[in-house]
């Protein structure tokens, strides 16, 4: 039967992860990837799938049944999320929290206008865990929800640094306050700001002549992703970076901690534990472009998010065997 075909715009760890993730999927295949440097610096993981220059991405919307963005989403999906949308139908990980609601009416305006979905903040954090904050809030309306991230490698924060000028290249790890974890797992549901639930370490590489205090102060007073925590900046060699910080484990997890009606006490929690973040993000962008693409084919337009999508059209098994094996 006639797959999903996909596209990659955007070729950084997020789209690699994607070009693998695709390759799990039988009902899809990835048709081409789109990067704005120049294609043949850009290496795939497989060989076979073309890469093409950015500004020819107009010329594909009957190719692509999905475009997944796999841009940055401190500079680059704030552009390309909504040019994009209005050609295909989208999936991005749109993750500046602050910002998801423009984000959300500047797609949506888009999508309308070019009678396409756009699925907006797919992934973990917003994305699975947005959803257990929606169940715990929903479910337990007498309680606290708590969200813990790491420690480990925030890609969001770590493509935040890389933008910065005078950065070469950087990495973001996010280090959850010990003491504040162990309060709520006690159960004390503890009135807890940002600044006391996690700290920010930051790698960098200085690009030549750039001055690290200028750098240093950039990142630190940075709004929406490190003024409000207490954050480190380490400037590092081009070997260290390499050497010493190529992986990006990453995890956490969110809790509600509630009453029900007659007093008792109830915890949900939904933890992840990854050994790469960009892995798992693209994985569940793909199951997304799924979603996507059937809301497509249902007649629907306009964003949504994780929020709004049902669960069964995740998957590639029918209502009816979800029914009889998962239920
Ligand atoms: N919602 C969620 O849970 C999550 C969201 N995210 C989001 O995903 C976004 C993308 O993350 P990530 O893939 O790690 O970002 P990268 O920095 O790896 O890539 C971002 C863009 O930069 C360009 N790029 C990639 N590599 C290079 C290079 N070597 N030289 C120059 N340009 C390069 C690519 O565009 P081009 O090919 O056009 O040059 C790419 O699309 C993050 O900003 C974050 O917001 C990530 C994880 C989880
Ligand atoms: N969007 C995050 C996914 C999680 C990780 C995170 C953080 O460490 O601040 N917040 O949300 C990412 O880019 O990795």
């Amino acid at each position: 039967s006639k797959k999903i075909r996909i596209g990659i715009a955007g070729y950084g760890n997020l789209g690699r992860g994607v070009e693998s993730a695709v390759a799990q999927n039988g009902d899809m295949e990835l048709v081409g990837v789109f990067t704005r440097r120049p294609p043949a610096s850009v290496t795939l993981l497989d060989p076979a799938v073309p890469v093409h220059p950015w500004d020819d991405i107009g010329n594909f919307r009957a190719a692509v049944d999905v475009m997944i963005l796999c841009g940055g989403s401190r500079t680059d999906l704030p552009e390309q999320g909504p040019a994009l949308a209005r050609n295909f139908t989208t999936v991005d990980s749109f993750d500046t929290h602050a910002r998801i609601p423009e984000y959300f009416a500047a797609v949506d305006e888009a999508a309308q206008a070019g009678g396409n979905v756009a699925l907006i903040s797919v992934g973990w954090d917003p994305g699975l865990f947005s959803l257990n904050r929606l169940f715990g809030e929903a479910i337990l309306p007498e309680g606290a929800t708590y969200t813990f991230w790491g420690k480990g490698l925030s890609q969001g924060h770590s493509d935040a640094v890389r933008r910065v000028p005078g950065v070469k290249g950087g990495v973001q790890y996010t280090v959850p306050v010990p003491e504040a974890v162990q309060r709520v797992r006690d159960g004390e549901q503890p009135v807890l700001n940002t600044r006391e639930k996690h700290k920010r370490e930051c790698f960098v590489v200085l690009a030549e002549g750039a001055d690290p205090e200028q750098v240093r102060q950039a990142i630190i007073s940075m709004p929406d992703y490190f003024a409000d925590y207490d954050t480190t900046v380490t400037f590092i060699s081009d070997e260290t970076l390499r050497q010493e910080h190529n992986a990006m484990p990453h995890g956490g997890f969110v809790i509600r901690s509630g009453t029900t009606g007659a007093g008792s006490k109830q915890i949900m929690e939904y933890a992840l534990a990854l050994d790469s973040n960009p892995e798992f993000t693209s994985s569940v962008l793909v199951a997304y472009a799924r979603a996507a693409y059937r809301l497509k084919q249902a007649g629907e337009r306009g964003a949504r998010s994780v929020l709004d999508v049902a669960p069964g059209l995740l998957s590639p098994k029918s209502a009816a065997e979800l029914r009889k094996e998962l239920l």
